[in-house]
């Protein structure tokens, strides 16, 4: 896919420079973190492969997805042989991994939510890693129904939540109306209760850290389709297993979701039918459109 006319502003390079910086000649995948996507209970399988192709696509140097099943749905992931699979159990307990994405397609069962508890559980006796920890879709369902789950999330270091309208509704235990009458007051206070960094997905999506809030242009409601949240958290997640720091990640993820979902617009003529799956390899593009090259 390529596109001469696809151009980053100077103003959106300036707000995510270590986004749009040039890779270095010497790098090797090393360079470039390693993403653990936790998440594709049975049936559900495809957000996890949604978030961790898109990881992939946003240049993280190694993903693995760990699947919340007993095997593994498939030896290989159709069409993206580079990504590492695991069982969820097998990859919670890798020390090597940069960031984590948990809870696309994760499931609501009790298992799950006994699963998440032991997420969060490691995620705090690790905390002096400061390994960020994005939580996404039923694992955010999960903490709204377990007030335990809820009081060890808000223990973990470097938390990012990324809740559409209604699953910011189920955490605040408020209406989904309430959310969508004042966005900014429900982005400000997930992030203040959950001591992280809060997303508050939708046209215009906000990002909040607790001190101050980002609202984003980029998008269209070609991206009101199954799966463009999973594709998120993995783009978010690639960022922040390349090092980004969490609040320039998050916002520069959202931001390039957006982009993609824009550029796909203008390439196929309209928003109607565009699929999360295509989300990644415009992410791509976009990216690379605004990485800034010094000729030496
Ligand atoms: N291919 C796959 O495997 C897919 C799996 N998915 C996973 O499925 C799980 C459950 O997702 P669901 O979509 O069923 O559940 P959700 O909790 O996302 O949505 C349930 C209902 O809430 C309402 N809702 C959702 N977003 C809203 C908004 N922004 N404003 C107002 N109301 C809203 C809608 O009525 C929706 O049907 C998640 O873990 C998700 O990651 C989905 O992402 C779809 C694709
Ligand atoms: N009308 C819209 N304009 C801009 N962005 C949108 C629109 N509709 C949906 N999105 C974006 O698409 C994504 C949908 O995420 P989510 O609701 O979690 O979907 P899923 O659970 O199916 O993955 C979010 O990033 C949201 O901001």
């Amino acid at each position: 896919m390529s596109n001469p006319n696809l151009q980053v502003s100077a103003e959106v390079r300036a707000l995510f420079p270590d986004v749009f910086k040039a890779r270095p000649v010497d790098s090797h995948k090393g360079t470039f973190g390693s993403l653990g996507v936790i998440g594709g209970a049975s049936g559900m399988s495809g957000a996890a492969v949604l978030a961790g192709t898109a990881a992939a696509y946003m240049g993280a140097g190694k993903v693995w997805v760990g699947f919340n099943q007993d095997s593994l749905p498939m030896p290989i992931i159709p069409g993206q042989p580079e990504i590492l699979l695991a069982t969820a159990k097998e990859l919670m307990q890798r020390k090597d991994i940069d960031a984590w994405v948990i809870g696309c397609g994760f499931g609501l069962s009790d298992s799950s939510a006994e699963l998440l508890r032991r997420i969060l559980l490691l995620g705090i006796e690790r905390a002096e890693h400061n390994v960020p920890m994005l939580l996404d879709a039923d694992a955010l369902t999960l903490l709204s129904l377990h007030e335990d789950l809820a009081a060890l999330a808000r223990q973990c270091p470097s938390i990012i939540i990324t809740p559409h309208a209604a699953e910011a509704a189920r955490l605040l235990h408020v209406s989904t109306e309430l959310v969508a009458a004042d966005r900014k007051t429900a982005v400000s206070a997930l992030s203040d209760q959950y001591g992280g960094i809060a997303v508050l997905k939708g046209y215009q999506t906000l990002v909040a850290d607790g001190a101050a809030v980002y609202q984003n242009n980029s998008g269209n409601p070609g991206l009101s389709t199954g799966g463009s949240g999973d594709v998120l958290s993995g783009i978010i997640g690639a960022l922040l297993a390349q090092g980004i720091s969490a609040w320039q990640a998050t916002r520069a993820g959202v931001w390039l979701h957006g982009a993609a979902a824009d550029y796909l617009r203008d390439l196929h003529g309209g928003e109607i039918g565009m699929l999360a799956g295509e989300l990644p390899v415009a992410a791509r593009a976009v990216r690379n459109a605004g990485v800034i090259r010094v000729k030496g």
